[in-house]
């Protein structure tokens, strides 16, 4: 796979990926929101529920206990007011007793607190008189029925005991002693707690005095205990019946509670308390009801945006591999969505009618470029023959010329340089004497009574004279590697780098008698031979005078050689 195409699944990969997880994050998002907000309305509520249940069973339990200790009063109230003094006590406690059997004990006794009966029948030897009973003393007082606050029972048992008492009156309306009957604590409200733990519920009931009657089991108290000066006695004393406490530490276990205290009409305290955990239950209850539903949904929208999603992605797929045969292989298939979404179509078909046209100018590119290429072919032939055509006339131009810089340097007649050609070899010959500080000797060769050669043998047989003389030259030269020219008429310069004045004078005497040797006749000279004089001078670079004052130097020494009769060589000074 290439570069492009990674390219191209990693892109579908992430768009339906990103999609949904996006989906995804923005469901859960909501239904966090939405948990959150309903957790918190439903935690209201329950709040508010839990009040209103805690403060109704909160009512009945004080109405219940408040009937159950009116039911028991009336009852003694009843049998006081009515049963003659002298009545069969035994047997008349004993069928109140029947009927309200949460009476354990019931006596009555006289005036002065001495019991006259009691069901059941008290112990042999125990105590007779109950004077110093509050429930004798507080009805014998004040003539009215008396509920007593919680004690311990000492007659027939020490278990913690209500009492109820009602005054007891003869015929005459007086009062005649007091009839009582005792119930434990515990039985005051025994239906309600039996009722209330089944439903989780605790009930802590306080007499007047604000000592415990009943405690629930699990609560960290007994009948008869008193509570400690803590924020739970506090709830008891200010109870409203309405307002929901939540009190940490409330149960013996160390739990917290949530409860609700309200106010008996004997003015006994009742508090009916629940554990927060039951709460708290409840609520992750009621958490598990909301997000169950909730979750269940945003699965399923997350399942069907990802088929939702998977129909565009498939078929944008599609179209990439087709731009992709397009663009990299140049294989222009048209792309067919079956069953795409509307949209997707449509964009499939721009994408064909893109893939044509660009096919179309593509061949149209291709034809354009390959006539050029033809066309640049021939150009680079014709230009290539042009240009070998140009270095062919080139070369002959230079040769031209060359030949004609030769002609211009070379003397006609004998061959060798000419005056200019001599002039040049002059200048550079001096340049490099002083670029490398070495001396430069000249030869001035002139040709002994010529005229008179000319004069009897004719002017081409001078001509040829000179040719023959320069030949001679020539070959000197070329041994010496000297430059030779003709300076003019019938006389010669030989041009000698790196000598000094000696080595000149060896060469030009080489020179004098190489012509003497070559034996041309000459009709009217005294020798009777062609000879030559020669002027010789040498000067090194120290020397300011310069090339004219070199050959003006061998020049004069010429004439020197010629003034003292020619065929010799004379040095300069
Ligand atoms: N044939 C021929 N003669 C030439 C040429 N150039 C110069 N001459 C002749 O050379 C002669 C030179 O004569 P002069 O200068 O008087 O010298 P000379 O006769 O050689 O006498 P000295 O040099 O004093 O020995 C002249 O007669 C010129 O006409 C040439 O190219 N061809």
């Amino acid at each position: 796979m290439s570069g492009g195409e990674a390219g191209a699944t990693r892109l579908t990969a992430s768009l339906a990926a990103r999609a949904r997880r996006g989906l995804l994050l923005i469901g859960l998002l909501a239904v966090l929101l939405s948990g959150v907000h309903l957790l918190w309305t439903h935690y209201q509520l329950r709040l508010a529920a839990m009040a209103g249940t805690l403060a109704m069973v909160a009512e009945l339990s004080a109405e219940h206990v408040d009937d159950t200790l009116q039911h028991h009063l009336a009852a003694v109230a009843v049998l006081g007011a009515l049963a003659p003094v002298e009545s069969d006590w035994p047997r008349y406690l004993g069928e109140v007793r029947t009927r309200f059997p949460a009476f354990v004990t019931m006596l009555v006794a006289d005036a002065r607190g001495d019991v006259l009966a009691s069901v059941p029948a008290l112990p042999a030897g125990s105590r007779q008189n109950v004077a110093d009973r509050a429930y004798f003393s507080e009805p014998m007082r004040h003539g009215r029925p008396y509920v007593s606050d919680v004690f311990r029972g000492r007659g027939h048992g020490n278990e913690p005991i209500v009492a109820v008492s009602a005054p007891l009156f003869d015929a005459e309306g007086r009062m005649a002693g007091v009839v009582e009957g005792s119930m434990l604590s515990d039985d005051v409200v025994r239906i309600r707690t039996g009722l209330m733990a089944r439903g989780d519920l605790a009930l802590l009931l306080l007499d007047g005095a604000g000592q415990v009657v009943h405690a629930s089991a699990g609560l960290p108290f007994a009948p008869l205990d008193r509570l400690p000066p803590d924020r739970l006695r506090t709830v008891l004393e200010q109870a409203d019946g309405r307002t929901l406490h939540r009190l940490a530490g409330l149960y013996a276990d160390g739990a917290s509670g949530l409860l609700v205290a309200t106010v008996t009409p004997l003015g006994w305290r009742i508090a009916v308390i629940v554990p927060e955990a039951r709460l708290r239950g409840e609520l992750l209850l009621d958490l598990f009801k909301l997000l169950l539903p909730a979750l269940l949904a945003v699965v399923a929208v997350w399942w069907v945006s990802a088929r939702v999603a998977r129909r565009f992605v498939d078929p944008l797929r599609e179209v990439i591999a087709r731009l992709r045969l397009f663009a990299f292989h140049a294989d222009p298939q048209p792309i067919r969505l079956a069953g795409a979404p509307r949209e997707l179509a449509e964009l499939a078909e721009a994408f064909n009618h893109l893939i044509d046209r660009l096919g179309r100018a593509f061949r149209d590119v291709n034809q354009a470029l390959a006539v050029q290429k033809r066309l640049r072919e021939q150009l680079e032939r014709v230009v290539a023959e042009r240009e070998q055509e140009i270095a062919r006339r080139t070369e002959e131009l230079r040769l031209a010329v060359d030949a004609l810089r030769e002609d211009s340097l070379t003397d006609a007649l004998t061959g060798v340089g000419n005056y200019r050609g001599y002039r040049l070899a002059l200048d550079r010959l001096w340049a490099q004497a002083l670029e490398r500080g070495m001396p430069l000797a000249a030869l001035v060769i002139d040709i002994d009574y010529f005229k008179f050669y000319n004069d009897s043998l004719g002017h081409p047989e001078g001509d040829q004279c000179l040719r023959a003389v320069a030949a001679i030259l020539r070959d000197l030269a070329r041994r010496e590697r000297a430059e030779l020219g003709r300076s003019g008429g019938e006389e010669f310069v030989l041009l000698l780098p790196d000598r000094d004045s000696a080595a000149a004078a060896r060469v030009a005497e080489q020179v004098r008698r190489a012509v003497e040797t070559a034996a041309m006749p000459h009709p009217d000279s005294p020798s009777g031979r062609v000879t030559v004089s020669v002027g010789y001078a040498s000067r090194g670079p120290g020397d300011e005078r310069g090339a004219e004052a070199l050959i003006a130097a061998a020049d004069q020494a010429l004439y020197r050689a010629k003034r003292e009769g020619r065929n010799r060589i004379a040095g300069a000074a």
